[in-house]
Order: structure tokens, then C-alpha cells, then sequence
């Protein structure tokens, strides 16, 4: 039970925001016409029920005017049901692709805000995958809620129906045990809810293990399909180093989880569907042994004992909705939990610095300035620390140091998406920041998109991009601005790198981070492109990261990272050349 509200509770959390969202009216209203028709088509229900029995009647009594006249009225009654169920359908859908638009977007919106998606990815305790929670779990949890949802509504005004139809009819045919008449106030009512509970109770004993079995099958299924993706990324690499068998029996063993899952699903429905399909069955029968006794001792008529049979199935059916519904709510409940961890784990992200140690951000003066700075790992060890460090507006800094000793971190902690650590970073009021890594990200589809990003498409003239790929030394890709690709992929090192600078002239940040960002460039070209951006950029600051001494020219301050203990610190600085030799 206490499984149940709690389940219930988060159901509200996800869901009620919609209904007061900017589309709530059309949510609102879409919701009222659905419920609505649900109703109509129970009080149908009803009126058919009534129906039958007057149509048996006739039958019984050779009744050929009455037959005729039921003949009609059934017409009249199938034909509003057809028009409701049709209707009830497509209002049904069209609210669920508005609430799951809407959803979508929220959750979107959630993910990509700050850098969010990066911090749950660097938690470790993230939600896996999602990208499936975002797609396949928001779908199914819109489409799964609005049926179980109008299911339950529909059962329960079903039984208030119907338990009064059948109240009254278990007056007019009483109960006849061993050939007297018993009387028990309502036996036909209670026949049911005892069939019910007995029902629901078995089921949820036999079933229960289909909730966690349905949730880790969604999490095997996208393991194996991120898997394959990467594959798909990475397929250059994995020809070049004879890969495909290890990635085959890698691909094939996250395969093996999705099937040994399955097996468990499989067993579980089958123990399931046994009981239901027989507890099923036999409530077509339950209600004719309860009544044929009366009908055979003459105290009521046909009709009245196929009205009974409708009733009680109807009674029975709306109190055996938990046993019909069973692998629905199963699967339900794991996507609510999996929607339920997503949000966790955003807010989480989101609240990172309240929880745990974070490095603060500051906007503030002219430099760039890291105070008492130590930056950790996620699990907490310091990795490296600045105890005073400014970067001038203007100047050209080269970091050096050790591999692997918190060059590209520190990086990440003046971004502001680093948070682990403690100490300050402060950044210049309205300067504009922008880092580019040795591997720079071009998004899917056009190349002048892919060189202005993140500005929108039209952003920048295609002139001043064409121009800027000719400076870098792409005079061939200045003509394919309109080309649509997989960069990345096309693309080689340098040419990225290259591109990546594009990037940098286009948006002219006031501070250019370069993270190994010409390492793949040889040096005459690197040379070129650093002259290049002072030229250009002659008021921007640079901070570069590089091994090579050969970048010494272009800087006019080193800082090494030198090792303190078990961290390393900002240290080790002197001039890195003349300014004058720089340019
Ligand atoms: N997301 C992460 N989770 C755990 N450890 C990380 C993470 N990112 C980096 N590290 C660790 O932090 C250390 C510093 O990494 P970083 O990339 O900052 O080094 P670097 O000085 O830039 O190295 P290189 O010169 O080789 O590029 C490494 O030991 C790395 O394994």
C-alpha cells in the first residue's frame, strides 16, 4: 500500500505540471472530452445491459413487434458507441502527443540547461541512457497513464453501474442451494467482490516480480542499442585495429542480458497468463452457476438470466481490473521509476554545490582569477590547485605539465562546468569565454552550421565564413558551406582543428581557451594559424595548453604544473618570449 501511494505521488509530480503548463487549457480541456466520452460509453454499457434483457424477453415470449423494436434501439445505441469510441480515441491520441510535446521539451530543456548533462555524467550515480528516458520512457509513460488511467475511471463508475443492476437482480433471482431458496441480500454483488479480491490477490502474488524484471529490460535494451551506437561512432578505429571480434562478442554479451532478462519476463507472463486466461474463463460461468438454479426452478426468465450473466461479468470484469491490467501496471511502474531517477538524477546535478563541496563562480573586475583553488576529482581527491593565479585581459599564457596531471581540468573548472573542488574562480563581467579541445564537436548537417555553432545558422554572413575557412587554410571546404555531413567523421584531425579556429575568428571571445587544440597540426601550420589569431584577435586573451616548445613564440607567460605531494599546483611560471617574437 505503501508502495502504491508512493508510486501514486510520483505519478503527480510528473504529470500534473503539464495540466498547468501554458498548454493547460488544451490539455485540460482534450482530458475533460475524454473523460467525458469514457462515461458516455459506461452509461452505453448500461443501457445495453437493460437492453438485453427485454430483447431475451422477446425472444422467449415469440414477441415479434417488441423483437423488431429492440432490433432498433440496438442500432441507435451501437451507433453512439461507434461514434464515441472513434472519437475517444483520436482526442485521446491527439492529447498525448501535445502532453508528450510538452514533456519532451521540459525534460530537454532540464538536461541541456548549464551544463547538466555533463555533471550527471561525471556523478557516475547518473540515470543510465537518457537518451531513452527522454524518448521511449516519456512516450510510453504519457500513453501508459492516459489508458490505466480511463481504465481505473471506467472500472470503478462501471461498478457503481452495474453493482446496483445486479443489487436488484439478486432480489429477483434468489439464491437456491440444494433446492430452497436462501436469501442473501445482494449474493450476486458479493459472489463477485469475493471472485475479485481472490483474483487480485493470486495475480499480484504471482506477478509482482514483472515490475523490477520489466524495469532492467528497458535498461538492458538501451545498453545494447548505446553499445551499438558506438560501434557505429567509432568504426573507423575498430577496422583499423581488427576489432569487429572483440566487439562482436562485447555487443553479443550485453546481448546476453537483454535475453537471460527476457527468459525471466517470459516465465513470469506465463504463470501469469495461466492464472488470468483460466480466472477469466471462468467468470463466463460463475454467474450461470450462481443463477441457472433459479432459472431451472422457473422463478425467473431468460432475459432475465442473460442480463444477470452481463451485469456480474460487468461487475466482475470492472473488479478484476488490477488483474487484467497486471503486466500493464508492471511495465507502468517501471517506467515511472525510470522518469523518476531521470529527474532525480537532474536535480541532483542541478543541486551539486548545495550537497557537496563546489567551486564557486564569480563575475566580477577585468581578470581572470583563481583564488585558493583546488580542483578534485568526483570522488572527491584533489587533483590540482592554484592558490593565487591571474590572467591578465590580453595576455597570452601557455600551461604546460605532466600528462594526465589536471591541465584540461582546470580548464573545465574556469569553464564553470567543473564543480568538484573548493576555492573560487573569477571571471571578467561580460567577457565571452570560449574553449576549444583537441577534438572540437561539429553537430550533424551543414558545414557552415557546423562552423558557427553554437550560434544559430544565420548568425554570421556566409562570406565571413567562407573568409574564415581561407584563413585557416580550408580555401576547399569555403566552397561546400551548404554541404550537409558528419564532420567528424569526414574530416581529419588537423582539418577539425583547423575548422575549430574557424570557430574561434567567427565568434571572437574575448578569452580563447586552446586545450591541445593545434596538437595535431604540424608546425609550420600551427606557426601560422597562432600568428594568425594575434593578428585577428589582437585583443583577446590566449591560455594554451601544449607540449610542443615550439609554442613558446607565441606566449608570453608559462605556467607549469608542478607536482606538490599527491597533487600537482600552479607554479613554475616565467616569460615565455618576447611579445614582439610572438607576432
Ligand atoms: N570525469 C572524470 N572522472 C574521473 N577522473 C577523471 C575525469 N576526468 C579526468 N579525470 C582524471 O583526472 C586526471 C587529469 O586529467 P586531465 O585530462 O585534466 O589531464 P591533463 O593534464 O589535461 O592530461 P593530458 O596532458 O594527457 O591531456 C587524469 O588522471 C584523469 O584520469
Amino acid at each position: 500500500m505503501k508502495n502504491i501511494s508512493a508510486t501514486l505521488a510520483i505519478v503527480w509530480r510528473i504529470a500534473a505540471p503539464y495540466f498547468r503548463s501554458e498548454d493547460k487549457w488544451a490539455g485540460r480541456g482534450l482530458l475533460a472530452a475524454v473523460v467525458a466520452m469514457e462515461l458516455a460509453l459506461v452509461a452505453i454499457d448500461v443501457l445495453v445491459n437493460q437492453w438485453q434483457n427485454r430483447f431475451y424477453s422477446a425472444l422467449q415470449n415469440s414477441d415479434w413487434d417488441a423483437f423488431v423494436t429492440q432490433i432498433w434501439i440496438f442500432v441507435a445505441l451501437a451507433s453512439t458507441y461507434i461514434a464515441l469510441a472513434v472519437y475517444k480515441l483520436y482526442l485521446n491520441q491527439w492529447l498525448q502527443i501535445r502532453w508528450r510535446q510538452w514533456l519532451t521539451r521540459h525534460y530537454l530543456g532540464e538536461w541541456l540547461a548549464g551544463s547538466t548533462h555533463y555533471r550527471m555524467q561525471l556523478k557516475g550515480d547518473a540515470a543510465d541512457n537518457p537518451d531513452q528516458r527522454i524518448t521511449e520512457d516519456v512516450k510510453n509513460f504519457v500513453e501508459q497513464t492516459l489508458t490505466i488511467g480511463l481504465g481505473l475511471l471506467s472500472s470503478i463508475v462501471t461498478l457503481f453501474s452495474f453493482v446496483i443492476i445486479l443489487w436488484g437482480l439478486s432480489n429477483a433471482a434468489p439464491l437456491r442451494l440444494f433446492g430452497t431458496d436462501v436469501m442473501i441480500p445482494g449474493y450476486l454483488c458479493w459472489g463477485a467482490l469475493i471472485y475479485a479480491i481472490f483474483g487480485t490477490a493470486l495475480t499480484h502474488w504471482i506477478g509482482s516480480p514483472l515490475v523490477n524484471l520489466n524495469f532492467e529490460q528497458q535498461r538492458y535494451e538501451a545498453d545494447f542499442r548505446f553499445n551499438l551506437v558506438r560501434v557505429r561512432e567509432n568504426s573507423e578505429q575498430i577496422a583499423l585495429l581488427r576489432g569487429e571480434g572483440a566487439e562482436r562478442a562485447r555487443l553479443l554479451d550485453r546481448f546476453g542480458f537483454v535475453i537471460a532478462n527476457w527468459y525471466g519476463i517470459m516465465s513470469r507472463t506465463k504463470r501469469l497468463t495461466a492464472f488470468t486466461a483460466s480466472y477469466q474463463q471462468a467468470a463466463v460461468l460463475f454467474p450461470y452457476v450462481l443463477v441457472a438454479p433459479a432459472f431451472f426452478a422457473k422463478k425467473i426468465q431468460l432475459g432475465d438470466m442473460m442480463q444477470t450473466a452481463s451485469a456480474f461479468s460487468s461487475v466482475q470484469g470492472a473488479l478484476s481490473f488490477f488483474v487484467t491490467a497486471y503486466r500493464s501496471l508492471a511495465e507502468w511502474r517501471s517506467i515511472v521509476a525510470r522518469l523518476d531517477g531521470f529527474e532525480m538524477s537532474v536535480a541532483s546535478a542541478v543541486n551539486l554545490p548545495a550537497h557537496e563541496p563546489a567551486i564557486t563562480l564569480e563575475v566580477a573586475g577585468r581578470h581572470v582569477d583563481l583564488a585558493q583553488l583546488c580542483v578534485n576529482l568526483p570522488n572527491g581527491t584533489p587533483l590540482v590547485a592554484a592558490k593565487a593565479f591571474t590572467i591578465q585581459a590580453s595576455e597570452r599564457v601557455l600551461v604546460t605539465g605532466p600528462s594526465g596531471s589536471g591541465k584540461s581540468t582546470l580548464f573545465r573548472a574556469i569553464a564553470g562546468i567543473w564543480p568538484f573542488g573548493t576555492g573560487t574562480v573569477v571571471i571578467p563581467e561580460k567577457a565571452k569565454l570560449m574553449m576549444l579541445p583537441q577534438r572540437p564537436y561539429f553537430p550533424l548537417g551543414m558545414l557552415r552550421d557546423a562552423v558557427v555553432y553554437p550560434a544559430a545558422s544565420g548568425a554570421f554572413e556566409a562570406t565571413q565564413v567562407r573568409d574564415a575557412l581561407i584563413a585557416v587554410g580550408l580555401p576547399d571546404l569555403a566552397e561546400r558551406l551548404a554541404e550537409d555531413g558528419h564532420w567528424n567523421r569526414m574530416l581529419s584531425l588537423g582539418e577539425q582543428q583547423r575548422l575549430g579556429l574557424a570557430r574561434a575568428l567567427l565568434h571572437a571571445p574575448d578569452y580563447l581557451f586552446l586545450d591541445e587544440a593545434t596538437a595535431s597540426l604540424d608546425e609550420p601550420s600551427e606557426a601560422r594559424l597562432y600568428r594568425l589569431l594575434a593578428e585577428k584577435l589582437p585583443q583577446a586573451t590566449i591560455v594554451s595548453i601544449g607540449h610542443r616548445s615550439t609554442l613558446d613564440a607565441f606566449h608570453t607567460r608559462k605556467v607549469t604544473l608542478v607536482k606538490d605531494g599527491a597533487i600537482h599546483v600552479v607554479g613554475g611560471e616565467r616569460a615565455a618570449a618576447e611579445p614582439s617574437a610572438a607576432r
